[in-house]
């Protein structure tokens, strides 16, 4: 019960230095306050470092008001709490923020709030890895521990790609993360970069909010119904991959989506080869679920473009030659992991993308005590998967350990 007690830490505290005697934790979104959870449940306790000043920030933050769950809330539970059975199918995001306040509270976990972790590193001669963060004041402090969990997501920082011109362009420039409503841009015309599930439900905002939206698409992507035969498309892709291989399973949902949206490369979205559910597993893209986007493209409420040439002060040239005025641009380019900018480790994370480098299932632990929660490109599922995995496994060096602690402690001082 006191495993987020903070007094528990600090067994040896000189000034700047805090020994940890379980687990250190990186981040305490989803994946951070998973794993902690899991290692309560095994009597671990651990310790959370939270860049932000509450769980969870990057829902709290840096998603958008009208933000649901895209997948149903059976999908995106965390271990051992299911969401309280009068949640809608898809949560919305304020619910889906106070499921996860429920669940820290149940499992009384505390993360130390506004401390960024700014350098990991394995100290080889005393076999135990020394974080440093910074706080608001940029006070230092360094965490030292057997183990190091790396929660930190793969949304960690915002992409804006470099194009031409951009910084002549005098309209308003923000990127997804800081897109709340279509409020202020009532009767502007806007132009979405990137048609992933951010840009494709951006648009549909701004629309409800009668401004003009342009969606930039400059290559393939899938576009599925979010739901098919009164069930999610999601559910009955789980249900027949129990039974079929993947190729025959994309081939029904891509049969199903002709059937209920049409052709979509019509409106200007070919398809990849690859089917939706192959390319997920391969490459982590995630097909798009049409929560209503596409049939506003179909009347002509969201104009579709394909890439830009360059940007001038109030306008966009687009690579078909076309010039076009627009208030503002919003990108919806995605994210990135930061791990690369902070751990001193390359065996298991990618220096290139800051993902583990062995793919999924196996991409959950490294070498010296060094793991990931939430680097699948699988959402919530893969979390809780990858939070249960390193539980298990520190939970067993934890025993060993704590044996050898107890033989050490209990054996008779040696007299001279
Ligand atoms: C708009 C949006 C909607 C989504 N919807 C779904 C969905 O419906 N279903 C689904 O399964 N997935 C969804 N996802 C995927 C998303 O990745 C997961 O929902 C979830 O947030 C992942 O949790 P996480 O803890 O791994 O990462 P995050 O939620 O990003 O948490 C990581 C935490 O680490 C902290 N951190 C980062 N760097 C440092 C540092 N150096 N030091 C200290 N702290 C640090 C961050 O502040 C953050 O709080 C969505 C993503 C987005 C962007
Ligand atoms: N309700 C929900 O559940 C929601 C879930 N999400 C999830 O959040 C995560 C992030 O989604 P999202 O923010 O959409 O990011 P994504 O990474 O999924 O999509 C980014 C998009 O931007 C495009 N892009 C990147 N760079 C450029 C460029 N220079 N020019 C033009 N286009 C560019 C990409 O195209 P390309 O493919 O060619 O690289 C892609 O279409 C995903 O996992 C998504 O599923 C997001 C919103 C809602
Ligand atoms: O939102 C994400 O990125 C996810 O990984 C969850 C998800 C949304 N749509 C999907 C389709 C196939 C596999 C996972 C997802």
């Amino acid at each position: 019960k006191r495993c987020h007690d903070h007094f528990n830490f600090e067994i040896t505290k000189s000034a700047k230095t805090v020994w940890v005697p379980g687990p250190v934790i990186v981040g305490a979104g989803p994946s951070g306050l998973a794993v902690a959870a899991c290692l309560k449940e095994r009597g671990v306790p651990s310790l959370i470092l939270e860049r932000a000043n509450c769980i969870a920030s990057l829902w709290q933050y840096k998603t958008y008001d009208r933000l649901k769950l895209h997948l149903p809330k059976q999908f995106c539970e965390l271990p051992f709490m299911s969401f309280p059975s009068d949640f809608p199918t898809y949560p919305t995001k304020e619910q889906f923020l106070a499921y996860l306040e429920e669940y820290a509270r149940c499992f009384g976990l505390k993360p130390l709030f506004e401390k960024t972790v700014v350098s990991a590193e394995f100290d080889d001669s005393y076999g135990v890895w020394r974080v440093q963060t910074k706080g608001l004041k940029m006070e230092e402090t360094e965490y030292v521990c057997q183990w190091l969990i790396v929660a930190t997501g793969e949304n960690a920082e915002e992409i804006v790609p470099k194009i031409e011109g951009l910084n002549e362009f005098v309209g308003s420039k923000i990127h997804t993360s800081s897109y709340k409503s279509g409020e202020s841009f009532r009767g502007k015309n806007v132009l979405v970069v990137g048609c992933g599930n951010s840009g494709m439900e951006v648009c549909l905002d701004l629309c409800n909010y009668n401004a003009r939206p342009s969606i930039l698409v400059r290559d393939s992507v899938h576009v599925l119904p979010q739901e098919m035969l009164g069930r999610s498309t999601f559910g009955v892709s789980m249900w027949l991959l129990k039974w079929f291989p993947i190729w025959l399973v994309d081939e029904f949902l891509l049969l199903m989506s002709r059937f209920m949206l049409g052709d979509t490369a019509q409106l200007g979205f070919h398809r990849p080869k690859l089917g939706p559910l192959e390319l997920k597993s391969m490459s982590g893209k995630t097909p798009v679920l049409d929560v209503g986007t596409l049939a506003k493209i179909r009347t002509g409420d969201i104009k579709v473009r394909q890439g830009i040439k360059r940007l001038s002060h109030h306008s966009v040239e687009f690579v078909d030659g076309k010039v076009e005025n627009f208030d503002a641009i919003i990108f919806a380019t995605g994210y990135k992991s930061n791990v690369p900018s902070w751990l001193k480790e390359s065996d298991f994370f990618s220096e290139k993308d800051g993902y583990p480098r062995k793919p999924f299932p196996n991409g959950w632990k490294g070498k010296y005590g060094l793991y990931a929660v939430g680097f699948t490109k699988r959402g919530l599922l893969g979390t809780s998967m990858d939070a249960r995995r390193v539980a298990e496994d520190i939970e067993n060096r934890w025993k060993t350990e704590a044996k050898r602690f107890k033989a050490f402690t209990h054996a008779p001082v040696p007299q001279s």
